[in-house]
């Protein structure tokens, strides 16, 4: 509903659009045309040399063909908004003010508690970070927008983020799930999208191809959609209209939708791709590019796309280029090396950890038994909610294997009168977003989800993940437990193990448990020892995690000696730690070493 609100007023503006040929938005029309406009200034000196080496590409060179839009609703802003005189900014639109930011969740009550996480930076000369958004020197309509969002404090990755970003470097982010990573990403480029002032390449030109300024890659349609709806918060009231295009839905709509403009799109890799060979996107305007969820696009096997996208096509060099997730696999550490320019990585907590704010329980249930041990818990959940002031308020999100399992499970939920729905690749989009829908809102409180629900999604009150099928794959766990206990909210994950179906897994399981500092049932290590002593009885070596040394020992560099990067030389490296809660900045290593 909320969406297609959004769309209404979006086609209304798509009437005027066709009536003067190109679209111009309400705030812009009637307006005399002022002298082009230079290019928008690079952040910083670092960014500075980026433009030097690359002069001919990109969009720093390109001189702008159109006049520079100027807001005529500045009369309609009351002389008390504090963008009265800025011609940039929108008047303020209550109802969509009310739409965007109305329904925001309390963050939890253990919120100020990631002060206390460690953080590890490394890579040359790392900016450092900010203390509190009001103090940044960020643009003063991003500040004003996450006032609105209801964000008092900065999450730590947060913190470095604004600061590696506003200084214009390239960053690599690992942080744990629930912690913000998202708005460490938007809140930055917006700002500095508002700094740099209004481009034209945010309006299709004269061959219908849009340009977007910021370019973001998710994995999932609906982590696509989800960063989406953030990013429209965070551009509330500026000239950057937020775009989404995914697979799943009629091209057609998305088309219609960038033809109104896009300064931000936020796309999945594929649906990109065909837009790129219908030659309705260009990148050669793209200043900012995120691939969110990297390591998830390479496991589904995107990386083809990806590298076409950033690789194969003419985004710029110049542009500055962000990588985020929980975990931090070898592919997408080769990634990071051929897409990042010195680029400064962070780690918040362990890398590949999970959140402390998670209640994490391993249960021994052998396959025939499973069905009933969920019953049992799901009418435990059931009590609870029934007892919380708002039963909406607890939903369960229970991870099974195969598409075909999350059917038969959830029809079997529904049978035993448990009101469920179901997520999983064979659904159409349509189908998709309604279950998420449902289940958001606590119409149905399970959700029974394959792997496509288990990055990134952002649903309040999920207060238990269930993985009624545990995965192959440790990460997979992590990401999936990380649906709940978000943004310090509290919540619990139980996993059904048995060792017929989860050998591969257990000694990972082991070492996640035990660096959370949960209870591991002697089972489990039993459970574990057996499968070690197996494997040296074998000579093999196991499938530790071989995550090395403390938090933040990942950061590849560090390790390797001699890497090759095209079109980078750096000499100089070092690490630094922030202290545990007073957010000091400990010089802790600097070993020089030459890496590439
Ligand atoms: N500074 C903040 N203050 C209050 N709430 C915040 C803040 N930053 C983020 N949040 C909220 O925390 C929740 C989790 O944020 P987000 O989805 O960005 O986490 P994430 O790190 O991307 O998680 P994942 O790894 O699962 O993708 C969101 O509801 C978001 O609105």
């Amino acid at each position: 509903m909320e969406n297609e609100n959004i769309n209404k007023e979006f086609n209304k503006l798509s009437v005027e659009q066709k009536k003067v040929g190109i679209y111009t938005p309400p705030h812009l029309r009637n307006k005399q045309a002022a002298p082009t406009s230079q290019p928008p200034p690079m952040p910083s000196a670092f960014s500075k040399d980026k433009q030097s080496r690359n002069r001919s590409s990109g969009w720093g060179s390109a001189p702008s063909q159109q006049p520079p839009r100027q807001n005529t609703k500045k009369n309609l802003k009351s002389p008390s908004d504090e963008f009265y005189n800025r011609d940039d900014v929108q008047a303020p639109d209550p109802r969509l003010e009310a739409r965007l930011f109305g329904s925001q969740h309390n963050s939890g009550i253990n919120f100020k508690s990631y002060d206390n996480i460690p953080v590890e930076v490394s890579g040359v000369e790392p900016p450092k970070p900010i203390e509190n958004f009001d103090d940044s020197d960020m643009d003063a309509l991003a500040k004003h927008n996450i006032r609105l969002a209801g964000y008092s404090t900065p999450t730590p990755v947060q913190k470095h983020a604004v600061g590696i970003v506003t200084a214009g470097r390239d960053l690599m982010a690992c942080a744990q799930t629930g912690s913000g990573k998202t708005a460490a990403f938007l809140i930055p480029i917006l700002s500095q999208n508002f700094k740099d002032g209004r481009g034209e390449e945010s309006i299709p030109d004269r061959r219908g191809t849009i340009k977007p300024v910021t370019l973001i890659l998710a994995p999932t349609r609906e982590l696509a959609l989800q960063i989406y709806e953030e990013a429209k918060k965070f551009s509330y009231r500026s000239w950057v209209r937020p775009c989404t295009v995914y697979g799943g839905t009629p091209i057609g709509d998305q088309l219609r939708d960038l033809e109104r403009g896009c300064g931000l799109l936020v796309a999945t890799p594929g649906r990109l791709v065909d837009l790129l060979e219908r030659g309705r996107v260009s990148l050669s305007n793209v200043r900012y590019l995120v691939l969110d969820e990297a390591d998830r696009m390479l496991d589904m096997g995107f990386e083809p796309q990806i590298r076409r996208i950033v690789e194969k096509e003419d985004m710029p060099i110049t542009r500055q280029t962000l990588m985020f997730s929980a975990t931090f696999p070898r592919n997408m550490q080769m990634l990071a090396r051929d897409f990042l320019l010195d680029y400064v990585f962070i780690s918040v907590g362990r890398v590949g950890s999970t959140s402390e704010n998670i209640v994490q329980e391993v249960v021994y249930v052998e396959e025939e038994d499973k069905k009933s041990s969920l019953l049992d818990i799901l009418h435990t959940d059931a009590e609870i909610a029934a007892k919380s002031a708002n039963p909406t308020e607890n939903l369960t999100l229970v991870f099974v294997e195969t598409k075909r399992a999350a059917d038969m499970l959830c029809n079997y939920l529904i049978d035993q009168a448990f009101p469920a729905t179901s997520i999983h690749g064979d659904r159409t989009q349509q189908e998709r977003e309604w279950a998420l829908k449902s289940f958001r809102s606590g119409k149905t409180p399970v959700l029974v989800a394959t792997a496509v629900a288990s990055r990134g999604l952002d649903i309040p009150n999920v207060t238990h993940v269930i993985n009624y099928d545990l995965p192959n794959d440790i990460d997979d766990y992590v990401h999936r437990i990380g649906r709940t206990g978000r943004a310090g909210n509290l919540g619990k994950s139980t996993a059904f193990f048995n060792m017929h179906h989860d050998k591969s897994i257990v000694k990972e399981l082991y070492e996640i448990l035990s660096e959370a500092k949960q209870t591991i049932p002697d089972w489990l290590e039993n459970c574990k020892n057996q499968v070690e002593n197996q494997s040296a009885f074998r000579g093999g070596r196991g499938r530790g995690r071989a995550r090395g040394g403390r938090f933040g020992a990942t950061d590849f560099r560090r390790e390797s000696k001699t890497h090759h990067h095209s079109g980078a030389h750096q000499t100089g490296y070092s690490g630094n730690h922030y202290g545990q809660s007073n957010n000091t900045w400990n010089h802790s290593s600097s070993n020089g070493s030459s890496w590439f």
